[in-house]
C-alpha cells in the first residue's frame, strides 16, 4: 500500500506548525490527516471510526487553543490517533498498538500533549477540571479541555464532574462529541435527549443567534460572534440539562465544518465566563465509506485494505470465548425464564448480543454504566431473577463498591461473567484483566471460577446459573478457545472442586484458567527430563479445593501454582492455606507463577505471557530452579553440619 500524498501535513509536525497556516488551508490539512490516519490504521489495525470522526475537531482544537498549555483530555483516548499525528508522533504512527510502539490511547509518558492517560471512559471532565482548578489556583495560564463522546456521557462519573465544575470558571471547556454511536448504537434516555437536541435544532441567522447568546455569554463573546457571518448552523441555547448543571451550552454545531468550528471555538476560548459545553455533532467513520456504511462504523478493526475496506480475516478456528458464553446462556435461558443478561455498552464484546437475539426482553444494555449495571443485577437477583452481569474484568474494577456493598455483603446471587481475564494484547495495561481474582476472591460469600477452555466455560456458565446461594464469578480470556469439543449437555460442577488432568509423583502444577495448556506442555517437558508431573485444573480460586491441594502437597516435592492473574490471586490463597495448615513445615517447595507486579504494555498476547513468565518454558524453569534450590540447600546444610 503506497502512503497517501500529504504535502501540507508534511509541513506540520507540531501544533505550532499548524497555527502558522492560514485558516483557508485547514480543510486540505484535515483531508490529508484523514488519509494518513486511514493508511496507518490499515497497516496496524486499531480504533478507526472514532478518530475519523474527530479529524476536523482535532485540527480546530489545536489551531485555536494553546496546547499543550491548554490541557487537552480525550475521553477514552481511542479517538486520539489524529491528535498523535499532529503532536509529533507521526513518525511512529504505524507502530500503534504494537510491542514497543505507540499506545492506542493517550499516555502521559508518550507526549506532553497527552496530559492525562485514559482508555476507560468518562474520566475526562474530572481530569480537565483538576487541571483547570490547579492552573487557576496557581495563576498559571491554561484551560482544561475535555472531549467526551455521547457514549461516554452515559456514565455517572461525567455528571459527578459536571456537578462540580462551576469552580473552574472559564478555565473548563467540555466538548461533547456526539456521533450518536457508542461501540454499538447508544442506549437510554440521555442518548434520546441528545438526539432530540440535535434533531430539533434550527439553522439560525446571525441576528437571532446573537440575541439568544447575549443572554447566556459575556458581551465580548457576543461581539466577536458578530464577525462570523458565515456561521449558519445554530448555536442554540435553551434550558438544557447542561445549563442546569452550570455550563454555558453552545450547540449543536457541525463538527466537520471547520468554518463553523473555528469561530465557535475561538469564542469559547475567549469567553470570560464559564464553564462552557460545546455540543459538536459528528459522524463516526466520517470520510471513509466502508466505515460510514458499516453497522459498527469500524469502531475497532484488524488490518484492512484501504482501497476496498476489506478487513484481514483471522484464520478459521475455535469459537471466541465471548460467543461460547453468549450462546450457552441463551440456550440455558430457553428453559429458564429467570435468566437475564446485562452488558455495559459491550453487547458484542461480551456475547450478550447472542443472548439478546434469542431473548430480547431479558437482555439489558445499560450503556457505559458498570456501577449501575452491577447494582441493577443485584436488584434483579434480590427479586428472584438469575442475572448475569457480563463485564470485562478491567471495567468491573469501576464497580467494585457495588460488588462489595450491593452484592457480596447481601449475599445476592449475581452471576459475574468476567470476560477479557488475563492479558489482552494490543489494548495494553489499561485493558488487561489482571486483578479480578484478587479483588473477588478476597470477598466473603463469593465463588470464583476460571475456565480452562471453552468446554469448561459451558460447564461454568451452567453452574453459575444454578448457583442461587450467593454471588459467583466465572472468568475467561479474550480470543478464541483451544479447540475442544463443546459439550451437548453441560455438567453441574461441584462448587470448590478441581480436577486432576494428569497424575504424577514429584512435581504438581496447580493451574487456574487457560494457562492449563501451558502447564500441560510444561509437564511434557518435565517428564522428558524424568520428573514425574501432576497437572491439576483447580477450576475454583474460591472456595479452594483444599482436599486436592493438601493431597498434592503431601505427595509431591514441588508444587507450582499457575494463573493469568495478579499477585493476591490463586497463589496467595494456596500459600495462605498451606501455611495455615502447616503443609509447608516439612520442606515442601511451593512456587507461585502469576502476572508480574508491573503494568505490561501492549504486545502480541503470547509475547506478553512470555514477558510475564507464564509460558511452558518458564514453568519448567521454575520447577528446575526449585529443585536446584533444594540441592543447593541440602549441600549447604551438609557443609554446615560438617563444620
Ligand atoms: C468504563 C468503560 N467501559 C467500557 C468501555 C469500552 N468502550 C470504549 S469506547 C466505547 C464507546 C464510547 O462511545 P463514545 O464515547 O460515544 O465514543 P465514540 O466511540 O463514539 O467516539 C466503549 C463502550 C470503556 N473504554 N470504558
Ligand atoms: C476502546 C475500548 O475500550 C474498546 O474498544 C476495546 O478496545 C475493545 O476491546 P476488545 O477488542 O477486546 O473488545
Ligand atoms: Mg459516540
Amino acid at each position: 500500500m503506497t502512503a497517501p500524498k500529504t504535502p501540507l501535513l508534511d509541513t506540520v509536525d507540531m501544533p505550532a506548525d499548524l497555527r502558522k497556516l492560514d485558516k483557508s488551508q485547514l480543510r486540505q490539512l484535515a483531508d490529508e490527516l484523514r488519509d494518513e490516519m486511514i493508511s496507518a490504521v490499515g497497516s496496524t489495525g486499531g480504533h478507526l471510526g472514532s478518530g475519523l470522526g474527530v479529524v476536523e475537531l482535532t485540527t480546530a482544537i489545536h489551531y485555536v487553543f494553546n496546547t499543550p498549555d491548554d490541557r487537552l483530555i480525550w475521553d477514552v483516548g481511542h479517538q486520539a490517533y489524529p491528535h498523535k499525528i499532529l503532536t509529533g508522533r507521526r513518525d511512529r504512527i504505524r507502530t500503534l498498538r504494537q510491542g514497543g510502539g505507540l499506545s492506542g490511547f493517550t499516555k502521559r509518558t508518550e507526549s506532553e500533549y497527552d496530559p492525562f492517560g485514559a482508555a476507560h471512559s468518562s474520566t475526562s471532565i474530572s481530569a480537565a477540571l483538576g487541571f483547570a482548578v490547579a492552573n487557576k489556583l496557581n495563576d498559571t495560564p491554561g484551560k482544561g479541555i475535555a472531549v467526551i463522546g455521547d457514549g461516554a456521557m452515559s456514565a455517572g462519573m461525567a455528571y459527578e464532574a459536571m456537578n462540580n465544575a462551576e469552580q473552574a470558571g472559564n478555565r473548563l471547556v467540555v466538548i461533547l462529541n456526539d456521533n450518536d454511536m457508542s461501540i454499538a448504537p447508544p442506549v437510554g434516555g440521555l442518548s434520546a435527549y441528545l438526539a432530540r437536541m440535535v434533531s430539533s435544532s434550527e439553522y439560525l441567522g446571525l441576528r437571532s443567534l446573537a440575541s439568544k447568546l447575549v443572554k447566556k455569554m459575556s458581551r465580548r463573546v457576543h461581539n466577536s460572534l458578530g464577525k462570523a457571518e458565515e456561521f449558519t448552523r445554530g448555536m442554540v441555547t435553551g434550558g438544557t440539562l447542561f445549563e442546569e448543571l452550570g455550563f454555558y451550552y453552545v450547540g449543536p454545531i457541525d463538527g466537520h465544518n471547520l468554518d463553523h468550528l473555528i469561530p465557535v471555538l475561538e469564542n469559547v476560548r475567549d469567553a470570560e465566563d464559564g464553564p462552557v459545553l460545546v455540543h459538536v455533532v459528528t459522524k463516526k467513520g466520517k470520510g471513509y465509506a466502508p466505515a460510514e456504511d458499516s453497522a459498527d462504523k469500524y469502531h475497532g478493526v484488524p488490518k484492512f485494505d484501504v482501497v476496498t475496506g476489506e478487513k484481514a480475516k483471522s484464520a478459521a478456528g475455535p469459537p471466541a470465548y465471548q460467543n461460547v458464553f453468549g450462546e450457552t446462556l441463551a440456550k440455558l435461558a430457553d428453559n429458564d425464564p429467570r435468566i437475564c443478561a446485562i452488558t455495559a455498552a459491550m453487547p458484542s464484546g461480551t456475547g450478550v448480543d447472542k443472548f439478546a437475539a434469542a431473548h430480547p426482553t431479558r437482555a439489558f444494555d445499560v450503556g457505559i454504566a458498570e456501577q449501575h449495571g452491577v447494582t441493577f443485577a443485584a436488584g434483579l437477583a434480590a427479586q428472584g431473577m438469575r442475572p448475569f452481569a457480563a463485564i470485562y474484568s478491567t471495567f468491573l474494577q469501576r464497580a467494585y463498591d457495588q460488588v462489595v456493598h450491593d452484592v457480596a455483603i447481601q449475599n445476592l446471587p449475581v452471576r459475574f461473567a468476567i470476560d477479557r481475564a488475563g492479558l489482552v494484547g494490543a489494548d495494553g495495561a489499561t485493558h488487561a484483566g489482571s486483578f479480578d481474582i484478587t479483588y473477588l476472591a478476597s470477598l466473603p460469600n463469593f465463588v470464583v471460577m476460571a475456565a480452562a477452555d471453552e468446554a469448561e466455560l459451558v460447564h461454568m456458565t451452567y453452574t453459575a446459573a444454578e448457583h442461587d446461594s450467593g454471588p459467583i464469578a466465572l472468568r475467561y480470556p479474550r480470543g478464541n478457545g483451544v479447540g475442544v469439543d463443546l459439550p451437548e449437555t453441560p455438567i453441574l460442577l461441584e462448587i470448590g472442586k478441581g480436577r486432576v488432568v494428569r497424575e504424577g509423583s514429584k512435581v504438581a502444577l496447580l493451574s487456574l484458567g487457560t494457562r492449563l495448556a501451558e502447564a500441560q506442555k510444561a509437564a511434557d517437558q518435565l517428564e522428558a527430563k524424568g520428573l514425574s508431573t501432576t497437572v491439576a485444573d483447580l477450576r475454583f480460586a474460591k472456595p479452594l479445593d483444599t482436599d486436592l491441594i493438601a493431597r498434592l502437597m503431601r505427595d509431591h516435592e514441588v508444587v507450582v501454582t499457575v494463573e493469568e492473574a495478579a499477585i493476591g490471586g490463586l497463589g496467595a490463597h494456596v500459600l495462605t492455606y498451606a501455611s495455615d495448615e502447616g503443609l509447608t513445615d516439612a520442606g515442601l517447595k511451593i512456587r507461585t507463577l502469576r502476572l508480574p507486579d508491573r503494568f505490561q504494555d501492549q504486545d502480541a498476547p503470547d509475547k506478553q505471557y512470555d514477558e510475564a513468565g507464564l509460558n511452558a518454558p518458564q514453568i519448567v524453569e521454575t520447577v528446575l530452579k526449585a529443585l536446584r534450590h533444594n540441592t543447593a540447600g541440602d549441600d549447604q546444610r551438609v557443609e554446615e553440619a560438617r563444620a
